[in-house]
């Protein structure tokens, strides 16, 4: 659908849509409570803005936005695999964050409340050939708080093994002097030395201080970023996940990754809602798997 007929389908007061970067169709949503943009290429959500406030989301300057490529920051949806493929000839974390998808709702009729529904079938993959067929549909609620919820599933008549995650880029004033608690306790697989080694138990509040690249096992709790630089709390709920990345990628990785300024890796941290390593999740044909993250600001 081109703009016009888009508008005219699902627009709204609070709804419009635009050609965004890489003249990628995105919603642009402005109901009060929040200001919201959601690129159609990968499910993207670019922006999220409660009112008064600073921007949540973090989005690179030097992002890619070209077809079969990922849009670096808001975001990413991994899937049907989190990380590295097993065949090293496809993408990482996989297709769906490289797909065109499809609008299929938008519900603007409470106040301060926008539902957006993408949904994404075989037929919309270009970038790689398509391991089994399935359903996606990815669903954002824009408010004061911001829902985001992905149901995934397997219509082959095998079972399917998935890793998966929302892949969130928070926008924090300065890495170095955040701390990010809740997660106090756990253990985790540490990603930086590049295999999966195990890492240790976390010990009190996470600093950044260096490469952070970890994923926490067996942990369904909340995790917090307090972020004294802009004098604020982010509190990130999850539900369908029992595992936590936390990457920020410091020096020596940002300079390496052409689509992340050298700089950026100060202004952003990474806190996803994942299913992988022992997390990893076994979808019998026709069974569904449900996701999803509750950001608030405190
Ligand atoms: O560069 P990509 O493919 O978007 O991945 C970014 C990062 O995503 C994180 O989730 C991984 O734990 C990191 O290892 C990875 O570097």
């Amino acid at each position: 659908m081109n703009l016009e007929e888009l508008q005219k389908t699902f627009g709204a007061d609070t709804v419009t849509f635009r050609k965004g970067p890489g003249e990628f169709t995105t919603v642009i949503i402005d109901n009060g409570a929040a200001e919201a943009e959601i690129c159609l290429h990968g499910a993207h959500l670019m922006k999220f803005v409660p009112a008064g406030a600073v921007p949540v989301l973090w989005m690179s300057k030097s992002s890619w936005f070209e077809p079969n490529r990922p849009i670096r920051g808001g975001v990413p949806i991994c899937w049907p695999y989190f990380g590295a493929a097993a065949d090293p000839a496809l993408p990482a974390h996989g297709f769906a964050r490289l797909s065109e998808w499809n609008l299929a709702e938008i519900d603007s009729s409470e106040k301060g409340m926008t539902r957006v529904a993408l949904t994404l079938s075989p037929a919309d993959v270009t970038a790689v050939p398509v391991p089994f067929p399935f359903e996606l549909r990815m669903e954002f609620v824009i408010g004061k708080v911001l829902q985001m919820t992905l149901t995934m599933k397997n219509c082959s008549d095998s079972e399917q093994i998935i890793t998966d995650a929302l892949h969130t880029y928070f926008n924090v004033k300065s890495a170095g002097a955040i701390t990010i608690s809740g997660l106090d306790g756990v253990s985790y697989e540490d990603r930086v030395v590049g295999a999966k080694v195990f890492g240790g138990v976390q010990d009190g509040d996470i600093r950044i201080d260096r490469e952070v690249d970890r994923v926490y096992l067996d942990t369904a709790d909340a995790v917090e970023i307090h972020d004294p630089g802009y004098d604020r709390t982010i509190l990130v709920e999850k539900f369908g996940s029992e595992s936590t990345v936390v990457w920020n990628p410091w020096i020596r990785k940002s300079q390496a990754m052409p689509d992340f300024g050298d700089d950026e890796y100060h202004t952003m941290v990474c806190i996803e809602a994942v299913n992988a390593a022992k997390d990893r999740r076994i979808l019998a044909p026709g069974a569904t798997h449900v996701i999803s993250q509750k950001i608030t600001l405190k």
